[in-house]
């Protein structure tokens, strides 16, 4: 696989045969982080649900952790969405199950075997994002800023090598917001690329990175600034 774990030539973003961004080309290297932004309805959702392959890309050219997106079949998509952790605003837990449940859960989902090797990967998993004694703790029991850590923990589980995050703080208080950034800064050193769509640019400014932002369907690039 090349370095790039997003690459998009010419791609036309679409929703219902709409074009939301046109002309949309960027690359984000292995390891980099990066901030989706714009206005609400500006198309970020819809960029992300395009990389990971919840919309088709039906104009231009396009791939992510190595799989060509144009003609991706239904029966590739597991595949791609296994090198990819998907972290959204919600928290998305199964409420009748632990939390070592919920993330046995995708492991059997994902075709791991052998039970101790799984319970293994849930302690690690878990220890990474700082909720080791969680595992049999129901998810209603936890805090907001828990729940989403599990989340982390769930997108964590197959060594993504790109975490792609819509709104992963947007229903989190600005102290709890800023230990989920400090983890993505973890995850980000350990390897994985993030791309992250936010609204709040104080974190932004606390923590900066690259920005990409969706303006008058257009995708602007921080690291491309246009010519004046
Ligand atoms: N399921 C859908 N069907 C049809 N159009 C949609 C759908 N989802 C979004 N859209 C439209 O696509 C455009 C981009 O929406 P999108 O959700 O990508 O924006 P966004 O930047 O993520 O907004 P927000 O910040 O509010 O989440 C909007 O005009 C929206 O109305």
């Amino acid at each position: 696989m090349s370095e790039n774990v997003i690459e998009l030539h010419d791609a036309t973003i679409m929703q219902e045969q709409q074009a939301v961004l046109q002309g949309v080309t960027f690359t984000l290297e292995k390891s980099a982080f990066a901030y989706l932004v714009g206005r609400t309805g500006a198309g970020k959702s819809s960029l992300l649900k395009t990389l990971y392959a919840d919309l088709p890309l039906q104009n231009g050219s396009g791939t992510v952790a190595g799989f060509v997106l144009p003609k991706l079949s239904a029966g590739k998509v597991p595949y791609l969405r296994r090198r990819l952790g998907i972290v959204f605003q919600d928290f998305q837990l199964l409420s009748d199950r632990s939390v070592a449940e919920n993330l046995l859960f995708v492991l059997n989902a994902t075709g791991w075997k052998g039970k101790a090797k799984k319970q293994q990967r849930i302690s690690d998993v878990l220890t990474q994002v700082g909720l080791n004694g969680a595992a049999n703790r129901m998810p209603h029991r936890l805090s907001g800023g828990e729940q989403q850590r599990v989340v982390i923990a769930r997108a964590m589980l197959n060594e993504p090598v790109l975490l792609l995050a819509d709104e992963p703080t947007g229903n989190l208080d600005p102290d709890v917001s800023a230990s989920i950034m400090q983890l993505f800064g973890e995850i980000n050193n350990a390897g994985t690329a993030i791309l992250m769509a936010t609204h709040n640019f104080q974190l932004i400014e606390k923590y900066p990175h690259r920005v990409l932002t969706c303006q008058d369907g257009e995708l602007l690039d921080s690291a491309r600034p246009p010519r004046v």
